[in-house]
């Protein structure tokens, strides 16, 4: 039995001599070359049983030869490799017909499961999917690190079903990106995109938010309004924060979703549901479920593919690389360039940002906005962040922000309990607002650089007693940085 034979492009020369040696090893007969051309003339000529093609290549992307290739021999199976892993390479190489797209560098051994696989796998289905707009290189979420490249495989492939997906994230992690681009690259994109956000809005509304009502069907309703279900016919409906959808409202969610069809609040007339589902939350649904907060039912219909965004700081190598596209996006609005120095990518890369990319893209635009310095160095990006730690609440691990007076009871309750034994402790007002003041006027002047004036006016101080506050609690003073 003569083995199958793998026809590799890839204008790297390591490559071919790796894919050589690993595909030889397991057998098959290999042919490489550096070109598209070549391959293309192999093709035709009705070599070969796969082929494993690069994308960019000296003569021809190797993401344009597919649609040629399929049109010639629909038959024969196409992995793509790619360095330029982006969302964009994955849904084009999985909409033009790819049976696989592998970002590089990739592992070895996936590289041969999948080539084992496209060689048994059953005749594909063309996918149904029109091919995305071309020249449609802008990017819709940036980022690319392996967890990422997950992402957009799965993005990729689920821009080709109607699937219900549930996208799982912290805030500001892209869960609305993500549902937005299997809207835009998927096969609904001409249909309309309608988002509703469950916890925006009053539980007693929900309902005929989603399904509309009927003229009369409670006081106020002085028309017939139109739901978010009827708006978003033919195309894609976005439930986000549906872990905060209110019990009622989650039986009829789920009917609805069994039945396929809704009827309007006081209506009596069923309407098809012609809808694709993306929806979003935050919060720990199973949890939720245990809690007898969400139905059970309602979960597994909706979680039929899961996506979760990791945190940003699960994937600080792609930090840099959204930091500057957010300084070019705020460039491209009129402001000017601004660039990061090394200091800076490390300050970046260290902090836990319990915000997200929604953090990140809100300092670069305040940056770009506030610093006069084309250069943002680490020093700038420390203070920056100082100055929001101040204002925003912390966000401990457990998700709720801590208010400040809990933090304050804990740490009294540890001085009370220090001066149990027999002595009674002194001075404890003094030293519970040092331990206070000590903070919050060092962390002020961090922000302001310190600039006593400026911190002065921030804290609501008279600046002589802000002095002799410095001076009493012994706080360093930093002059003249910026
Ligand atoms: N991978 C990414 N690439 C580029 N921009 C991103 C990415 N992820 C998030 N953003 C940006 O961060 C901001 C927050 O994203 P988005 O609204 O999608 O997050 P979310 O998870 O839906 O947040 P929330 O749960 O708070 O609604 C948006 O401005 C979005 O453009």
């Amino acid at each position: 039995m003569t083995m199958p034979t793998v026809l590799v492009a890839d204008d790297d020369r390591s490559i071919r001599t790796v894919l050589t040696q690993a595909l030889g090893r397991s057998g098959y007969q290999v042919r490489t070359t550096g070109n598209a051309s070549t391959l293309w003339r192999w093709v035709e000529d009705g070599e070969g049983d796969l082929v494993i093609t690069d994308v960019v290549m000296p003569d021809e992307n190797g993401l344009d030869l597919i649609p040629r290739i399929k049109r010639v021999r629909p038959e024969l199976r196409i992995v793509v490799m790619s360095a330029q892993s982006t969302l964009m390479t994955a849904v084009k190489a999985t909409q033009r017909g790819a049976f696989e797209y592998l970002p590089k560098p990739f592992d070895l051994k996936e590289l041969l499961s999948v080539v084992d696989r496209a060689l048994v796998a059953p005749q594909p289905r063309l996918p149904d999917a029109a091919p995305p707009p071309e020249g449609e290189d802008r990017l819709p979420l940036i980022g690319r690190s392996m967890v990422m490249q997950d992402i957009y495989r799965i993005i990729a492939r689920l821009t080709t079903s109607d699937l219900t997906v549930m996208v799982n994230g912290e805030s500001g992690t892209g869960k609305e990106l993500v549902a937005r681009a299997l809207h835009d690259y998927g096969r609904r994109r001409t249909g309309p995109f309608v988002a509703i956000n469950m916890a925006a809005i009053p539980r007693e509304l929900i309902e005929s938010e989603l399904f509309g009502h009927e003229r009369g069907a409670f006081t106020g309703a002085t028309n017939r309004n139109q739901g978010r279900f009827e708006q978003a016919a033919g195309g894609t409906l976005f439930l986000d924060e549906i872990g905060d959808m209110p019990p009622e409202a989650q039986t009829r969610l789920l009917r609805v979703l069994q039945e396929g069809e809704f009827t309007t609040v006081g209506g009596r007339q069923p309407i098809k549901a012609n809808v694709r589902i993306v929806a979003a939350t935050h919060r720990d649904l199973r949890q939720a479920i245990r809690a007898g907060a969400f139905r059970e039912d309602l979960f597994y219909r909706l979680n039929v593919v899961p996506i979760r965004l990791p945190p940003l700081r699960e994937r600080p190598e792609d930090i840099p690389i959204l930091a500057r596209h957010f300084l070019d996006k705020v460039q491209q609005s009129g402001l000017p360039a601004k660039r990061l120095a090394d200091t800076a990518v490390e300050r970046l890369q260290s902090h836990r940002w319990p915000g997200n990319v929604r953090e990140l893209e809100n300092l670069m635009r305040r940056l770009a906005a506030l610093y006069p310095q084309e250069t943002l160095t680490g020093e700038v990006i420390s203070a920056e962040l100082l100055e929001t730690a101040i204002h925003d609440e912390p966000v401990p691990a457990g998700g709720e922000p801590e208010r400040l007076a809990a933090a304050v009871e804990r740490h009294i309750r540890q001085f009370l309990n220090a001066s149990h034994d027999g002595m009674p402790m002194r001075d404890i007002y003094d030293k519970v607002i040092a331990e206070v003041e000590r903070p919050l006027i060092q962390m002020t002047l961090a922000s302001t650089r310190g600039n006593q004036i400026k911190a002065a006016a921030m804290l609501g101080l008279n600046r002589n007693t802000l002095r002799k506050k410095i001076r009493d609690l012994e706080i360093p003073v930093v002059r003249g940085i910026g």
